[in-house]
């Protein structure tokens, strides 16, 4: 584990995004990803994503009020609440956004069962959501579920990309420069309360990074169908 001494001026969490660049890469350019940008997508796949990932948003709300309530506690910048409450919003936006998307792809989003992977990964939500979870660690974990999408997604907005005209939208949700400002400052509350925590704390953090890093991969393979 890299300390902050040994990784000069880069934050914390640019260091470990160095330390763990092969599980990152696998997050943020996942073949389902790579589909999208160069036109060989299954749509099939792409739709099993939209109705198991409306489920996972759907979890994600809870727990960003979890790390809002973690906020109003612990942080010692109001500001962090404002672009929490933002993220809130967004996620409201999310939620109607998948709505219309699924009904224009026909897609079915009630009574859809979570599969295995999307059962995981909210459970470890879950568990982040707990009060005795630090806020450093949860603002970790928070910042990396939301990056991996905007690193994943703007890879889909390149010039070179081959992105098909009707999965534009969805990519520009999530790619778009504005989302990448919004995970910037998400990445400066993680670094500022890295910054002061104990070892032990960081040490979790960086558990927290890398198991939202796994569970991306395997979100990733279930949208596949593996
Ligand atoms: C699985 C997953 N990871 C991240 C995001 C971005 N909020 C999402 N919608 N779904």
């Amino acid at each position: 584990m890299e300390s902050r001494s040994s990784s000069g001026d880069m934050g914390r969490i640019a260091s470990w995004v160095k330390s763990h660049r092969p599980m990152y890469h696998r997050a943020t350019q996942h073949p389902f990803v790579v589909g999208i940008s160069d036109g060989s997508v299954d749509l099939s796949a792409f739709k099993r994503w939209l109705a198991q990932d409306y489920i996972f948003v759907k979890e994600f709300v809870p727990f960003l009020a979890s790390v809002l309530l973690k906020a109003w506690k612990h942080s010692d910048d109001e500001s962090d609440m404002e672009i929490l409450l933002g993220g809130m919003t967004s996620l409201s936006d999310e939620l109607a956004w998948f709505r219309k998307e699924a009904s224009k792809w026909d897609v079915k989003l009630v009574g859809i069962a979570p599969q295995q992977a999307n059962l995981e990964y909210c459970r470890f939500l879950q568990s982040l959501m707990l009060p005795e979870v630090d806020y450093a660690v949860a603002i970790t974990a928070f910042w990396a579920i939301e990056t991996v999408y905007q690193e994943s997604f703007s890879l889909c907005l390149d010039s070179s990309s081959k992105t098909p005209e009707e999965l534009m939208e969805t990519c520009q949700r999530w790619g778009s420069a504005n989302f990448g400002h919004y995970c910037c400052s998400l990445q400066k509350i993680a670094d500022r309360c890295l910054e002061k925590a104990s070892s032990d704390i960081i040490r979790k953090a960086e558990e927290a990074f890398v198991c939202v890093l796994e569970h991306e991969v395997n979100f990733w393979n279930m949208s596949c169908g593996e």
